[in-house]
């Protein structure tokens, strides 16, 4: 084992050589566009993963009217797609390993069809939950397939920034159905079955694109299909040269197979195995971070954040938080541009960094708005005759979800205010009174069921923008960028699976908990909670998260030979000396101590 330790380190540093004379040239070398057409249709998986979460936030508001849907069917039908989404991503390590990653994606996107059709013609509540299932299951496995195969696929100076696209068409994904359910908000009868049932498009080109597109060569390699794989790698290199990385890749599937056996179980592997499990820590972290720090409930809050600074028409929230997925659509843009300049790295931790402090901004806005929260100057009587809490001002009547704040305004003066129960059955209105009744006349009374109003929305609006800002080019997609590349390839799927899963998994725990969290600790304490969690994921990163740019995939390994969290950027580890040499401008891996045995 030592042996072969030490020849595999032997070969690592003769590759981590080779692959920096090669990436030196790479950088120079002419890059087929093919590579970009194989980016582009596989991230048309992350578009149907973006269009499928954001979508339903529009197409509920029509859905809960038309199908009379209560408050547990509108949250089944949000929540059971990311549910699907969390199952389907861990079970897709096994089918990436078993069928391939283009039998995953082209599944994927016939799972994508089948249920977007279901939703469009969905005659009950039933079959749209049935639909929204078959959607999450779908997204589960495009979440951890394509940045594998885009991974895999492309050439290393290249990697970070089309991997890095995929989660760019996440978040264009989500802006585009933003801007769906504005369009066909104005179609209260059938607009929702355009807005759930316009994902058959994207799929549909995806099936018909993949049909075409190649295996990932690494893939067939693995599965011993070794002429398949040298007529891909020319297929996708074009002219280039392509024996060189053909027998790394080769000679890297046989080393592991004599180092870490090839049978049993994959996960179980992993953990044995120290670099594995320590990648396995770091992937899976870097995925539990990202929703920790509460995009999914930025992103969903922001209509409310936006009602708080006085829009209070329906239809202009609406469009407004299309700004808001434009927003992170635009600044993941800067992340595809800055992934191969700063590095991963730096990326992820001035990300951390400007999301931690943008979230303390929005608390502080919340905790002066919750400061000079406006009184309840009217008691009505309940003509139910049944007793209702009675608060004194708005902000602990808001934070009662049995209630809500009815009030008139001027300008920015709030007056005639009274805390009245909320209608059992929609939350858009009170039980009764002056509430009760939603006229479109501006002088009538307003319902503000989870915002108060308050003059210091400007802070939490600004606050909102700069969170979209840092999160967007760098919590947002890295997380999936650094695990499509730092698992070996025996356990690359396996490991994408585990961390995707993580990433749905906690998705689902921070929405649920929201609201729960909100009303113990009321909104400024839920946003300076995940200020603290950033600044947790933000030790993590820095004591964790090793620089992948530049290196080929076959040599990442060798970032995580040492003490897990010593692997900082160029902190030697205990066994082994790492240090990085620049060529033109980049950081590349380069070992020395190659006899010293791991763990
Ligand atoms: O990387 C993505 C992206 O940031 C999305 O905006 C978010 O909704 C997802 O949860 C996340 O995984």
């Amino acid at each position: 084992m030592g042996d072969l330790m030490g020849k595999k380190r032997q070969r690592a540093a003769d590759g981590g050589e080779r692959s920096l004379i090669g990436n030196a040239e790479d950088r120079d070398a002419p890059t087929t566009g093919f590579v970009y057409v194989l980016a582009f249709f596989s991230a048309l998986g992350g578009f149907l993963f973006g269009y499928d979460t954001g979508v339903v936030s529009g197409a509920m508001l029509l859905l809960k009217k038309r199908m009379n849907l209560s408050a547990l069917w509108q949250e089944l039908l949000v929540s059971s797609t990311v549910g699907a989404a969390a199952v389907s991503a861990l079970a897709g390590g096994f089918l990436n390993g078993w069928l391939g990653r283009r039998i995953c994606i082209l599944l994927a996107s016939l799972i994508f069809s089948v249920g977007g059709v279901m939703l469009a013609l969905a005659p009950d509540k039933v079959v749209l939950l049935v639909g929204r299932i078959i959607v999450g299951l779908g997204i589960g496995i495009a979440s951890m397939t394509v940045p594998v195969y885009i991974a895999e696929v492309s050439p290393p100076h290249l990697r970070g920034q089309l991997v890095t696209v995929n989660a760019l068409f996440i978040t264009g994904g989500q802006f585009i159905a933003s801007m769906v359910d504005g369009a066909f908000s104005y179609l209260s009868e059938d607009g929702w079955r355009y807005m759930l049932g316009l994902s058959v498009l994207p799929a549909v080109l995806q099936f018909l694109g993949f049909i075409f597109l190649p295996e990932s060569p690494r893939w067939l390699l693995q599965k011993g299909q070794n002429q398949e794989a040298l007529q891909v790698l020319r297929w996708i290199r074009g002219d280039q040269n392509v024996e060189e990385e053909y027998d790394s890749i080769k000679a890297n599937i046989e080393e592991e197979e004599k180092e870490v056996g090839a049978g049993g179980v994959v996960l179980l592997r992993m953990l044995s195995h120290g670099p594995t499990r320590r990648a396995l820590i770091v992937g899976c972290g870097l995925q539990m971070f990202q929703q920790l720090s509460g995009i999914n409930t930025v992103m969903y809050y922001s209509a409310t954040i936006l009602q708080m600074a006085g829009v209070r028409d329906d239809k202009e929230a609406i469009w407004l938080a299309a700004a808001t997925s434009a927003t992170n659509f635009v600044f993941t843009l800067v992340g595809v541009w800055l992934v191969e300049r700063v590095g991963r790295r730096k990326l992820t931790l001035g990300s951390l960094l400007g999301t931690g402090l943008s979230l303390a901004l929005l608390a502080v806005g919340f905790l002066l708005s919750a400061q000079s929260s406006p009184p309840v100057t009217l008691h009505p009587v309940d003509p139910n005759n049944s007793t209702y809490r009675l608060y004194g001002s708005c902000e602990p009547c808001m934070l009662d979800p049995d209630c809500g704040f009815c009030f008139r305004e001027n300008g920015t003066k709030v007056f005639e205010s009274s805390c009245v129960p909320v209608h059992q059955a929609s939350i858009d209105h009170a039980a009764w009174g002056r509430c009760y009744n939603k006229t479109e006349d501006i002088k009538s009374p307003i319902w503000a069921y989870n915002y108060c109003p308050t003059s210091y929305s400007w802070i939490v609006l600004m606050g909102l923008f700069l969170y979209l800002a840092f999160f967007a080019p760098g919590m947002g997609p890295m997380p999936w960028t650094v695990n499509s590349e730092i698992y070996p390839l025996w356990a690359r799927s396996t490991g994408n699976a585990c961390s995707a899963g993580v990433n749905w998994i906690f998705n689902v725990l921070v929405s649920l908990t929201f609201l729960h969290v909100a009303e113990y600790l009321t909104y400024y304490g839920a946003f300076f909670l995940y200020t603290g969690l950033v600044f947790l994921g933000l030790l993590f990163v820095l004591g964790c998260l090793p620089e992948t740019r530049g290196l080929q995939l076959e040599d990442m390994e060798n970032l995580f030979m040492g003490q897990l969290c010593s692997c900082g950027a160029s902190s030697p580890t205990h066994n082994r000396h790492v240090h990085y040499i620049r060529v033109k401008g980049s950081n590349y891996f380069h070992s020395e101590d190659e006899n010293s045995d791991v763990d």
